[in-house]
């Protein structure tokens, strides 16, 4: 890494070449709804009931990030790192619980959003023995980054959030969930500058299929469709 600053590293090349789709998913017109205060409480029902399904589908695809970590890793932090990630899945499913009820949201019997079943199989296909470490490492950052980037807008001063929305905002915006996603775009990085060009070139597009379903998932919670 020598004579490269700590920003450097292809992810961040990345998102400043997508920066159009990445601010797209980070600055969804539902999140900018959320922060100025003008957000459809039927619309975070909405957000609340499909999240739930994704999270659960999303526990098996971290699992499986896991597996790669444990057999692909150098140094045994980056398996430790992940291993956090999932374990906090564990404190999410029991808030989205609580949350729910707090709503009146009933998260049995929910129908599956087309959006919502699309993103569900593309983690589907990213969960397979073949797909390599850097590639999944790189889907999981930009999973999390794009929820962190965006709930963390939601709380920055100047921002009028509802304040029962501010606890949603603040599971996904607050300082140690960033620390995470830094942590995870480190470790992707480090994965990414040793791939062969091959799974480097994957990688982007998977980055981009990425940020395309979360925008869809937003469009799917904002406007219903
Ligand atoms: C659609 C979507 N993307 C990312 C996240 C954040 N990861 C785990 O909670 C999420 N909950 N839902």
């Amino acid at each position: 890494m020598e004579g490269k600053t700590k920003e450097e590293g292809i992810i961040e090349r990345w998102v400043m070449k997508h920066l159009l789709l990445y601010t797209g998913a980070t600055r969804h017109p539902f999140i900018l709804s959320i922060r100025d205060g003008s957000v459809d409480i039927s619309s975070f029902k909405r957000w609340l009931e499909q999240d739930y399904i994704f999270v659960r589908e999303f526990v098996p695809f971290v699992a499986s990030v896991l597996l790669k970590a444990c057999k692909n890793s150098e140094d045994g932090n980056d398996m430790e790192v992940i291993l956090g990630g999932l374990a906090s899945l564990n404190d999410e499913i029991a808030w989205f619980k609580s949350e729910a009820s707090k709503w009146d949201v009933s998260l049995s019997n929910t129908v599956v959003h087309k959006a919502n079943q699309t993103y569900c199989r593309f983690l589907e296909s990213l969960m397979s023995r073949e797909v390599e470490y850097a590639l999944a490492l790189t889907a999981l950052w930009a999973i999390e980054a794009t929820y962190q980037e965006s709930f963390a807008h939601c709380l920055e001063d100047g921002s009028k959030t509802p304040p029962e929305l501010q606890e949603t905002c603040r599971r996904w915006g607050n300082e140690g969930f960033g620390e995470y996603c830094r942590s995870l775009k480190k470790i992707a990085n480090r994965y990414l500058e040793k791939a062969s060009a091959d799974v480097i070139a994957k990688a982007e597009v998977t980055l981009l299929h990425v940020l395309e379903h979360e925008v869809e998932f937003w469009n799917m919670s904002h406007r219903g469709t």
